[in-house]
Order: structure tokens, then sequence, then C-alpha cells
């Protein structure tokens, strides 16, 4: 499957994106920058970590109002998968593609360090590789993970299975609400999470468990 790795000023991991992409789906995706209005034909989209805007205002807020913002919204109506990981959940969030916000840790304080996540619906387009309960380890690092929804929207996305990840227990990093880690928008096709799958999916980096989004993301699991 086609894949493309959006590009905001300030980013810093979309290098390791692009490795994971190509490493797991076998072709190189394609790198849009943030100022251009259109994307290509691809069957996923994603938004990678890092401070776009030196995270000014609110981490994602500017970002959220580039012009390619349109085009994601576009390819997220029809139904094209779109994934935001950190920086990317932010600006999806800051966008109103994801429901809810990303607020200043509960500790104040940045934080990096291998959590451990509890997958919470395993019967989406991205999260199929994994079973439901299963607990996996994951590198985060953020100053600002501190999911937040009023009570409405959070009973809402708990309602609709639109939780993709918990932090499990004992090892919140950020004080977010329902331990929750990574949320889809209603129709399950764009995921954002806090942690970062693609800085574990070889040996090298001490571990996999991050492997199995991307292979569900680009069709390479059954
Ligand atoms: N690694 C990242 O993407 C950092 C995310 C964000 N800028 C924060 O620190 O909260």
């Amino acid at each position: 499957m086609k894949s493309a790795v959006v590009v905001f000023p300030g980013l810093n991991r979309d290098r390791d994106m692009l490795a994971a992409l190509e490493s797991i789906g076998g072709i190189p995706p394609v790198t849009v920058w943030h100022k251009e209005t259109g994307l290509p034909d691809v069957d996923l989209v994603v938004i990678p970590g890092g401070f776009s805007y030196g995270d000014y205002l609110r981490a994602g807020a500017i970002a959220a109002r580039s012009p390619i913002m349109q085009a994601i919204r576009e390819k997220a109506d029809q139904g094209t998968r779109v994934l935001g990981v950190c920086n990317g959940f932010q600006i999806l969030t800051e966008a109103g593609l994801l429901p809810g916000v990303l607020m200043r840790n509960a500790s104040l304080r940045f934080v990096c360090k291998t959590v451990r996540l509890k997958v919470e619906n395993a019967d989406t387009a991205f999260t199929r590789g994994y079973s439901a309960g299963q607990i996996i380890d994951c590198p985060v690092a953020h100053h600002d993970g501190n999911y937040f929804a009023d009570s409405d929207t959070l009973d809402r996305v708990e309602g609709n299975g639109q939780v993709a990840f918990r932090y499990a227990e004992g090892t919140n990093p950020n004080g977010s609400l329902n331990d929750i880690a990574g949320v889809f928008n209603e129709a399950k096709n764009v995921l954002g999470l806090m942690p970062h799958p693609e800085n574990l999916i070889e040996a090298a980096h001490g571990g996999s468990d991050g492997r199995a989004l991307f292979a569900a993301a680009l069709d390479q699991v059954a």
C-alpha cells in the first residue's frame, strides 16, 4: 500500500516514520510539505511527531491551520487511513479530526520513557494485528500528552469503541483521562496516539511491539 508522510516545520520524527513505513511496507512513502494543497493517491496518510512551530500557542495548534489540512480532512472523509503520532495526534485533535485535546502533562515535566499499553479495540484497520487486551511496550516522549475531553465527548468515545490504546495500569505518564493513549474518529479510519510505535519496530530498538500497527495500516496482515 502507498503511504504519505506530511512534514511541518519543527517536526523531528519524520525520518523515523519514513524508515518504519518503508521497512514494513516495502515501498518508500511520499513526503508531503505542509504548504501543499493536495495529497498524492495514497492509502495511508501519516503525520509524525515533533514540535511543529515550536509548540507555540498550543502543541499542534498552528500546524492544524496549514494548507495541507484541508486535503487531509477530505481524504479522511473519503475513508482513507490517517495516522497521527504524538505531535501528529495533537495536530489532528487541534484540527477537529479527532475528539478531545492534549493538555500539559500532569507532572508539568517532559516525559521520555517506555510505557506499557493495553490494546483496547483490536477490531480496526490499524489495530487488527494485535488482540484485544494485549499489553505491548511503546516509548513516549512529550510534554503535552494529557488527554482530556468533556464528559459527553468522553462517554461517546468510550461508548463507540474509539479508545485504541490505554496506558496499562500504573504506567499513565501524563494524567490522561481514563488512561487514554490513543483514540480513533467515529469511523475508525483516523487514529492518533501519543506513544511512538515507529521507535519500536526492530531488535536494535529493543523490541518490535510497534510493528503490528504499521503492518495492519499498510495491509500487511491478513
Ligand atoms: N515527540 C513529540 O512528538 C513531541 C510532541 C509534543 N510536541 C510534546 O512535547 O508534547
